[in-house]
């Protein structure tokens, strides 16, 4: 409703438009106060209402399901999939702003919906592109650091350390030592995370090029572009297809909620009043693990080992299914396959299938994915372990940046870590806008859980 009443608002001045509508903080401090009340009113006149339990199956298995975490960017349903801020991945690729000529969604965009529950019009992101675009530039310090790291430094290690190093530039770290109030942490906590998702498109191109290419970014920010189209013209990448693949790809990894192991991360140190930088630092950490993010580089690893087994040659799925079964008996997960929270095929791996089927429907690679995923799911069922067998996200990306000539699978897991950034800073924000306190919950023994259980207290 408001953004399309504020859309009328253009002024047509010397052939130029000028836009009288809100920019992405002028938003924020409209829609914060009610908000605010909504939640104070929750937690006084509902505070003690429970919302979720814990089982001991629970505490030892990982806190599945656990209903303990507010999170205000998106949800995650087991079946349906991903909704950021209430819409599906089909509805942001439908209403989201694009770039000129393009079907695939604006990374602002999502940022915009993801901070303020709104779509954005077309003039509310493109003045965010150039927001973002006169934030980016890294200090000489960042820079030289990351052009002395070994090449065997993996990039996501670089990363991590790298924005650290960003830290120096915090201005959160400034308004609280300067005392600023609470209820004004989130503005200095915006301008951190809006600073370090300019910067990051930066950081990951120049790792990239130093680290495979033994070269330095050739390109300089352009106003006039999207921050991802920017981001592949400093990997090296000019063409207009893979353009929109890294929109759609740096749109649907944002966010998965507050749960999953990088947004959780971050909102745990972030709870310490750790800036921006340090809090995403931590996160993506933990993307780097095989069992997260960095499943997404396991993949493909996998799939052209799996290739190379079989010939480089289409065989049936009897062949095929034997040569996955091979790995499954050595002990080995499927990787890309499986999830915490899903029960059905990530809508995030569908909407990469459909983009594959769209541009690149004969690529042996991509035909490949399509034949496992007709055979996994049946193989990890009769393997009987897996809750999920359906492919997530990872199942699918590698073999998208494949195609376009980004071969480097260390690499794959830095992308992903550019998207996320998006989501879980988004969050750290809202964390500061409602006043979270720091995170501790509650750690008990195996010899307290021995006793609870057979105590009376526990058969009430
Ligand atoms: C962006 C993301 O993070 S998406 C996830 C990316 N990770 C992967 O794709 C790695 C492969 N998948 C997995 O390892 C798991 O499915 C996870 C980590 C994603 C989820 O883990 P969980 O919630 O513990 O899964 P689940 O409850 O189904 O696990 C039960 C058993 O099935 C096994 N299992 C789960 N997925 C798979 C798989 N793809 N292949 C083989 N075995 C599997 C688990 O290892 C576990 O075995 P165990 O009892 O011997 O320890
Ligand atoms: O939700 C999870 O646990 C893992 C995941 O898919 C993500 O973080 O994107």
């Amino acid at each position: 409703m408001f953004a399309r009443l504020a859309r009328t608002n253009y002024l047509k001045n010397s052939g130029r438009y000028f836009s009288t509508e809100p920019t992405l903080k002028e938003r924020l401090i409209q829609i914060i106060p009610a908000k605010q009340e909504q939640v104070k009113q929750l937690k006084t006149e509902h505070g003690d209402k429970i919302i979720g339990t814990c089982t001991v199956a629970q505490a030892y298995g990982g806190m599945r399901s656990v209903k303990s975490l507010v999170t205000e960017t998106s949800s995650l349903d087991p079946e349906e999939g991903i909704r950021f801020r209430g819409l599906t991945i089909p509805e942001c690729q439908e209403r989201l702003p694009k770039a000129p000529g393009g079907a695939e969604p604006l990374p602002e965009g999502i940022l915009w919906l993801l901070l303020t529950g709104e779509v954005p019009s077309e003039s509310q992101v493109k003045t965010l592109s150039k927001d973002l675009a006169k934030r980016a530039g890294l200090p000489k310090h960042v820079t030289s650091m990351i052009k002395a790291f070994p090449k065997e430094m993996h990039p996501m290690s670089q990363l991590a350390a790298a924005i650290l190093a960003l830290q120096s530039g915090s201005k959160f770290v400034e308004a609280y030592n300067s005392g600023v109030k609470k209820d004004k942490y989130w503005e200095s906590t915006l301008e951190d995370s809006l600073d370090v998702i300019a910067k990051l498109p930066e950081v990951a191109a120049l790792i990239y090029q130093n680290t495979y290419k033994n070269g330095d970014i050739t390109h300089k920010i352009d106003e006039n572009l999207d921050w991802s189209a920017n981001f592949t013209r400093m990997m090296g990448y000019s063409s207009k297809e893979f353009d929109e693949l890294m929109r759609l790809y740096l749109t649907i990894h944002t966010d998965h909620e507050g749960g999953n192991v990088s947004a959780h991360t971050t909102h745990l140190v972030g709870s310490a009043l750790s800036d921006s930088y340090l809090s995403l630092s931590a996160g993506m950490c933990g993307l780097a693990g095989p069992l997260h993010g960095l499943a997404n580089q396991e993949v493909l690893s996998w799939t052209m080992n799996l290739q190379e087994k079989l010939g480089n040659k289409q065989v049936s799925n009897e062949v095929l299914s034997d040569a996955i079964w091979e790995g499954l008996n050595a002990g080995r997960v499927v990787p890309g396959f499986g999830h915490a929270v899903l029960r059905k095929t990530d809508p995030r791996y569908t909407c990469q299938r459909e983009f594959a089927l769209k541009h690149l429907p004969n690529d042996p690679l991509f035909k490949l994915v399509s034949q496992i995923y007709d055979v996994v799911p049946d193989i990890l069922t009769k393997h009987g372990k897996t809750k999920n067998p359906f492919p997530n996200v990872d199942a699918h990306s590698g073999c998208l940046l494949q195609y376009y000539g980004l071969k480097e699978h260390n690499f794959y897991t830095v992308l992903f870590g550019v998207s996320r950034a998006i989501g879980v800073l988004s969050s750290l924000v809202w964390d500061r806008v409602l006043g979270h306190p720091i995170e501790r919950p509650k750690s008990v023994t195996t010899e307290w859980i021995s006793s609870f259980v057979n105590s009376d207290q526990s058969k009430k």
